[in-house]
């Protein structure tokens, strides 16, 4: 089987030579660190090896809950925010199809996303599309306590048990959160839901391989077991005694941390030629942004969908300031064939794309693209992928995974930990008059007097 392949060439040629090869001690280092547990941030290591420790039989009980939700639901709402959504929609986007909701075919349930934002409207129209649906709830929260996702939890376990009664909605509803905290625990233990536990040494961006991830995947009728295969040969091909030169993760990290420090690019955008990409580009946001992004230093990840954007964003890419580099997400061979047909009036003066197959000329597009950024002074690299299957997502996590781990430490931050994130809750919180916070919403209310 290939393996995904990262190519660099396009990239380095805007560094001074050697310049890549000069990492490999730190990134050795890196790799050392992350193995013995010696680097800030120790307490979250447990995503590094977590593919080759999951076992058969956990696969089995996540498959075999899933079952159950896929019989007894239409629609699931998979509730979380950050690291307990995006990876599960990343995937799941990846492999379905792109009008899954409207197919209809009643082989999968509709799987549709909440507890990412506060929408008035969004959550309004969710309710009333699942009223008199049977439909069933993943509740995923690691802290148990996140605004987002606690409050549409309360919105969907009322509507499901008034809907379905107690004792059903009981078997419909799970959890996947601490093994002991939160209120989503103490509720999950209290109603008597199935629960899964997020390992504590798992970091909500690093979870889509915990039941976070895999349960909603298995949910929407996706082969998680070739998604863990997946991840478990990339954890060999990253590891830490295959050579620098040959470890794909090991080039990422120190291409890119040698166009941030020595070539100015400030900001990295992962680029995708297939719209199902586009949440694939969310989850890396989140595990670069989050991992990096301290201390008043970090790569900008930004993303976009090509060619989409190309007629929106492209003239900043291929003008704008020269800050940025590209990560192409590339995809060798579609899972679909579709011909352009003939036309005899050639009105549209199409015809000399007659014959091809519409992937082709997306592959011209790509490669005319990287041509013409790279001349525009924006460094590519390119991340191909043989085909969207479950077992080269899987690949593709488990890299960008590791990268991310050596990125962060070569930068020289702590790249398992999120302080940053508390300030707009702290003052949320506060002008909210959540008990507990009297102090801040006294101070909060005094600061926008005084800004008045
Ligand atoms: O899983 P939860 O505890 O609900 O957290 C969900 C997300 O929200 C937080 O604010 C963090 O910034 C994220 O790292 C986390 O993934």
């Amino acid at each position: 089987m290939k393996n995904i392949a990262l190519d660099t060439t396009k990239a380095v040629q805007f560094l001074k030579a050697g310049t890549v090869e000069a990492y490999e001690p730190k990134v050795k280092a890196a790799q050392e660190a992350l193995e013995n547990g010696t680097c800030e941030g120790n307490d979250f290591l447990g995503w590094l090896h977590l593919p080759s420790e999951i076992t058969e039989e956990f696969l089995n009980e996540i498959q075999a809950c899933a079952n159950t939700l896929r019989e007894k639901c239409e629609v699931v709402v998979v509730a979380g925010i950050g690291g307990s959504y995006l990876g599960a929609r990343a995937v799941i986007e990846a492999l379905g199809n792109s009008f899954a909701w409207l197919v209809g075919d009643k082989k999968n349930p509709t799987i549709m996303f909440a507890g990412n934002n506060i929408g008035e409207d969004y959550l309004a129209e969710l309710t009333d599309y699942l009223k008199g649906k049977k439909f069933g709830v993943i509740n995923i929260s690691k802290s148990g306590t996140t605004t987002e996702t606690a409050l549409t939890f309360r919105l969907l376990k009322k509507q499901c048990e008034a809907q379905r009664g107690k004792a059903e909605a009981k078997d419909v509803i799970v959890a996947v959160t601490d093994a002991h905290k939160g209120a989503a625990r103490a509720a999950a233990d209290k109603e008597g839901y199935k629960t899964f536990v997020i390992p504590d040494n798992v970091g909500g961006r690093f979870s889509v391989l915990t039941p976070v991830g895999l349960l909603p995947i298995a949910v929407a009728g996706f082969d998680v077991k070739a998604l863990v295969k997946g991840a478990q040969d990339m954890e060999k091909a990253c590891g830490k005694d295959v050579p620098f030169a040959e470890n794909p993760a090991a080039q990422y990290a120190a291409t890119r941390q040698g166009l941030y420090t020595q070539a100015g690019k400030k900001i990295e955008i992962v680029c995708n030629f297939q719209p199902k990409l586009h949440y694939f580009a969310e989850w890396w946001k989140q595990l670069y942004g989050e991992s990096e992004g301290k201390d008043g230093k970090g790569i900008f990840p930004a993303a976009c969908d090509f060619t989409t954007d190309l007629h929106s964003m492209g003239q900043w890419i291929q003008q704008g300031e020269r800050t940025i580099f590209e990560t192409v997400i590339s995809v060798e061979t579609p899972n679909e064939k579709l011909l352009f047909p003939h036309d005899e009036e050639n009105l549209d003066g199409l015809n000399f794309l007659e014959g091809k197959r519409v992937d082709e000329v997306n592959k011209m597009a790509e490669l005319g693209t990287r041509l013409a950024h790279v001349d525009g002074g924006v460094p590519n690299m390119r991340v191909s992928v043989p085909q969207l299957n479950e077992y080269y997502i899987g690949q593709l996590i488990y890299f960008f995974e590791k990268a991310c781990g050596i990125s962060g430490l070569l930068e020289g931050v702590n790249p398992f930990n999120q302080p940053g994130v508390e300030a707009y809750k702290k003052n949320m919180f506060a002008l909210l008059n959540k008990p507990g916070y009297e102090a801040e919403s006294k101070a909060i209310q005094e600061r926008l007097a005084q800004e008045k």
